[in-house]
């Protein structure tokens, strides 16, 4: 069934687990995340991000994940991811969606503040929820590339006065992930992410959570992460499977027998995902 954001991700802060946020942009991705979230009985958020609508096209991409969501047997909530326009973020409020994020993370926080208080006086007037984000996430969002060295890890204080003045539902904070592949293994500070936690006592968001190691992903969730952003991993799965089919068969041409194979692969490691997140059987 399709519900909030926050209806998801309010009884994951209160029970101590975190839910996956998977990006799509087509059908089979969003068949291979509803797939998992139904086999492992999770709650899940499907999410798009700004490239994706681009590419699919806002309706078609709507269309898909609403009428997915609305027949799947477990909670499920869709996302916009990274939104940075305002007028997109007001058609996917028109599209139904349930959740959106206002990413204004690379104003000065002042101009973050207002831009966010906007949004969520919007999207809450039409029961939706909202992300935002506060400090700088590294790596290459579709449009926006922020060089390693100037992200910047969220300020505990200044995220308490962000989500005072705000009202926002949940919150991605910087805490040493990336956007994309890792070249070295990333250094989440723990520490920040405790501070934060005590400090605002809400749903939290960990974004560039692919290639972060099981073990930092647990004690993530174990201190306060309620919403992991996955996408590169998914994107990895498909692309692996996929060369390996063509390598292997080079007769086939039908599409069907191509994208099958590769949706069941994004499925294997969605699953476990919901798994090591422990979002499984919480549906
Ligand atoms: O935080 C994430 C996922 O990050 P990751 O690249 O680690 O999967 N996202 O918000 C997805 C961003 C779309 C471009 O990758
Ligand atoms: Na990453
Ligand atoms: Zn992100």
């Amino acid at each position: 069934m399709l519900v909030t954001g926050i209806e998801i991700l309010e009884k994951a802060h209160k029970e101590g687990y975190a839910v996956g946020a998977f990006n799509t942009s087509n059908l089979e991705i969003t068949q291979a995340i509803v797939e998992a979230a139904e086999e492992t009985r999770s709650p899940v958020i499907i999410q798009v991000s700004e490239g994706g609508l681009k590419y699919a096209g806002i309706e078609a991409i709507s269309a898909i994940v609403r009428t997915l969501a609305e027949k799947a047997t477990v909670p499920i909530a869709l996302h916009l991811d990274h939104g940075t326009d305002f007028n997109t973020i007001m058609k996917c409020l028109r599209n139904g969606w349930t959740s959106v994020m206002i990413d204004a993370s690379k104003f000065p926080l002042e101009e973050n503040i207002q831009r966010t208080r906007k949004i969520v006086e919007i999207a809450h007037s039409m029961g939706v929820s909202v992300e935002a984000e506060i400090g700088k996430i590294g790596g290459t969002e579709d449009h926006i590339t922020v060089d390693e060295r100037e992200a910047s890890m969220t300020d505990p204080e200044e995220a308490l006065r962000f989500a005072k003045e705000t009202g926002v539902d949940y919150l991605a904070i910087a805490i040493g992930t990336a956007h994309g592949p890792y070249k070295g293994e990333p250094k989440l500070d723990f520490e920040r992410l405790k501070r934060i936690k005590e400090l605002l006592n809400m749903p939290l968001v960990l974004h560039g959570a692919s290639g972060v190691p099981e073990e930092a992903i647990k004690k993530a969730v174990s201190l306060g992460i309620n919403k992991i952003n996955i996408d590169t991993d998914v994107r990895q799965a498909f692309t692996a499977r996929l060369r390996r089919l063509l390598e292997e068969d080079k007769e086939v041409y039908d599409p069907r027998k191509i994208l099958g194979p590769c949706k069941e692969a994004m499925k294997e490691v969605i699953k476990q995902k919901m798994i090591l997140f422990g979002s499984s059987l919480k549906a």
